[in-house]
């Protein structure tokens, strides 16, 4: 008897790093709760892998499944802005800080296209008091699918480990 086997778990999804990249383990840093973008490796939606670069900003590779689809064969903008919320807002968190997004502000450049492995990029800019900015962006080779900012608010103590 033939085997039915969906499209996506038929697809190769390469989701490795650069080679000066380290993996980075969200759950050890702020528990298993972020399950809404990554957290079902294997699924349709979404599949992401965390790292830090060498300058130890974080990013993720991410691929957009069938299941994320807005415009016809195309991310949804709200799919796109979910990841960057949760990058962005990890990313408070990897520098040391306990953070939730109060401000995220996206600007779409490219229409996505489903399937496709892009690099999800973060940068904490600026840390006055509170208030941790960070910047962001959805690429692949010289493709910007979309950029970011988005203000993180410290909410209590940050973890004492910053897991890498
Ligand atoms: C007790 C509940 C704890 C809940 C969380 C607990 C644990 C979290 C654990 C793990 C988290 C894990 C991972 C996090 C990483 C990624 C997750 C994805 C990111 C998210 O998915 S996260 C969910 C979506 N996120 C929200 O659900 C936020 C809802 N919201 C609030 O919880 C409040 O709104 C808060 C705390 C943001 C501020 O409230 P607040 O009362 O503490 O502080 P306040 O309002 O005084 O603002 C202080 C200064 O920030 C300025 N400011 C505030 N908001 C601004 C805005 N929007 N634009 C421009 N400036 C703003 C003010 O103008 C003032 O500035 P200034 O000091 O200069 O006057």
């Amino acid at each position: 008897m033939a085997t039915t086997i969906t499209n996506a778990e038929a697809m190769a999804v390469d989701l490795r790093g650069e080679s000066d990249w380290t993996a980075f383990d969200a759950p050890a840093l702020v528990g298993s709760s972020l399950r809404f973008v990554s957290g079902d490796p294997q699924g349709d939606r979404f599949r992401v892998r965390y790292y830090r670069d060498a300058a130890q900003q974080l990013k993720a590779r991410v691929w957009f499944g069938p299941e994320t689809e807005g415009p016809p064969g195309h991310a949804h903008g709200g799919s796109i802005a979910a990841v960057l919320d949760e990058v962005l807002g990890l990313s408070g968190w990897a520098a040391g800080h306990a953070v939730v997004v109060a401000n995220l502000n996206v600007s779409f450049r490219n229409l996505l296209p489903l399937q496709t492995v892009v690099t999800v990029e973060s940068e904490v800019v600026s840390i006055n008091g509170r208030k941790v900015l960070v910047k962001g962006r959805v690429c692949s080779g010289s493709a910007i699918y979309a950029e970011a900012e988005c203000l993180c608010i410290a909410i209590g103590q940050p973890k004492t480990s910053v897991a890498g």
